[in-house]
């Protein structure tokens, strides 16, 4: 692979040998090509920080190559050596971007304060794609799921727009993580993003919540206050729980919407504001129009795109990267070294159903960062109610790693001979099950499990079930 900062590409050896003993007398380190093709081909596996070309050259010319870098790698500065006869034929030809020109007979310290140039841009560029790298990941979502990956792809494509988003998903999913994240990531990005939980804050406090009041509006309001649609002015107001929200306030909402106007209460000139609403909810909206409980019309303006959050236990192939995230962001605000899972737990974790989603598994992590014994965490670290919650809480249909996290278990606690009391159990819990079917009919009990007649009278006595 060439890793070399400059390319040039020239058919005459005279000029290439003349620009590589200035670069390399700059320490500028180059590669030289005698034809467009070559370094195409190069350029599959690796590319420079600039390109400088000549601009007559055989088969593939400099307008060419010129075109083609541009299609392929948009952001590959190009110095096109060219005499001043050629300039304006060659950039009349030139459909694409910038590029940078060396007229010719060129002076080599003007060759070179021109590399030079392109090289500290390129540089700059890269610095910047990297911050824009780090911000993105700043926001912080984990989630190499498929529905986590779609979700991402909405926050994406939702980029340029201002447009109302409607998110479900069960509590503590990211919901707020997301909309934060769509807020971000949009033009609205520098105005502020506030949030409200409708379901957190008393009825009759929530119209001057969202709408603020004025002095003496009600008993209690000494001041003026600014509400939420006030403060996010040219952002973006992030409703959480929107389905709880009372039907009044749905129908003042509705009008906000419609004007971009609002009185505060016990106001009597209108306030005027650009908001984006942003809602959540973890019910089913839908249901709650046909039950009457909330305004069609409200629905059909909040739920122009919608995004779905998975729960945690659709996708489980996420959780030990949340986890281990988790972990270490807990030690971090501690000041203590990240702890780790050991296999048994992480399978554990995989395998628990986590009624509280992420949030769950955050305060898990928490708990595991303080409680924990030692630096390795088993699962009778974990905490009680994890370990204690009742089957229905285990996966469906997982019952071998339920039993997976028993053998584990067992092993931990230096018990042996596992295996030998068992399968008796497995044995006679089937059977029982199998006799209670068939109400009591051996020969049939027998059938259902594939035994023979001769078998389940001799299981029978050795299982005590007699
Ligand atoms: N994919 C994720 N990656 C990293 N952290 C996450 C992720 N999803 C959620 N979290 C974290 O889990 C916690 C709960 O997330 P959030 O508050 O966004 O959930 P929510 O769906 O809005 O919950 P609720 O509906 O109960 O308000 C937060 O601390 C959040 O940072």
């Amino acid at each position: 692979m060439i890793t070399e900062q400059v390319w040039i590409v020239d058919d005459d050896s005279s000029i290439r040998w003349v620009l590589e003993k200035a670069f390399s007398n700059a320490n500028i380190s180059t590669a030289s090509f005698e034809n467009a093709n070559n370094l195409l081909i190069a350029l599959d596996h690796a590319q420079p920080e600039v390109i400088i070309s000549d601009i007559r050259m055989p088969e593939i010319d400099g307008m060419e190559l010129l075109n083609r870098i541009n299609a392929q790698y948009p952001e590959l500065p190009v110095i096109i050596m060219t005499a001043h006869s050629d300039l304006d034929s060659a950039v009349n030809a030139y459909q694409g971007g910038a590029f940078e020109y060396l007229p010719k007979p060129f002076d080599i310290d003007d060759a070179l304060t021109l590399a030079k140039r392109a090289l500290a841009h390129a540089k700059e560029q890269r610095a910047q794609r990297k911050q824009q790298d780090d911000d993105k990941s700043s926001v912080g979502i984990i989630g190499a799921a498929p529905a986590m990956q779609e979700v991402f792809r909405a926050i994406g494509r939702l980029s340029r727009s201002s447009i109302s988003v409607l998110i479900n998903g069960e509590s503590g999913t990211g919901k707020e993580l997301v909309a934060h994240a769509l807020h971000s990531h949009s033009p609205r990005a520098k105005a502020p993003f506030i949030p409200l939980n409708m379901a957190a804050i008393p009825k009759d406090l929530i119209e001057s919540e969202l709408f603020g009041h004025e002095k003496g509006a009600f008993t209690g309001a000494n001041s003026v206050r600014q509400g939420r649609f006030e403060q996010a002015h040219n952002g973006t107001l992030f409703l959480d729980e929107i389905g709880d929200m009372p039907l009044d306030i749905q129908t003042r909402l509705l009008r906000v919407l419609a004007d971009g106007q609002f009185y505060r209460v016990g106001g009597h000139s209108p306030i005027q504001v650009d908001v984006r609403i942003i809602a959540a909810t973890h019910q089913n909206l839908q249901e709650l129009v046909e039950k009457g409980d909330f305004r069609e019309d409200l629905f059909h303006r909040l739920n122009v795109i919608k995004v779905h959050l998975p729960s945690l236990k659709e996708r489980r192939e996420d959780i030990e990267q949340l986890a281990n995230h988790f972990l270490k962001s807990a030690a971090d605000e501690l000041n203590v070294e990240a702890k780790t899972l050991h296999k048994s737990a992480l399978s554990f974790l995989e395998n628990y159903q986590w009624p509280g989603n992420v949030r769950q598994l955050e305060n898990t992590c928490r708990f595991l960062t303080v409680m924990a014994s030692g630096q390795e965490i088993f699962i009778e670290d974990l905490p009680p109610e994890l370990k204690e919650s009742p089957a229905s809480t285990q996966v469906e249909g997982s019952w071998q790693s339920a039993l997976e996290s028993w053998v584990d278990q067992q092993l931990q606690g230096g018990n042996e001979d596992i295996l030998s009391g068992t399968i008796p159990d497995i044995e006679r819990l089937m059977l029982k099950r199998a006799l209670h079917f068939t109400q009591g009919h051996k020969q049939e009990a027998a059938k259902k499990l594939g035994w023979g007649r001769n078998t389940l009278t001799r299981k029978l006595k050795e299982l005590d079930l007699q």
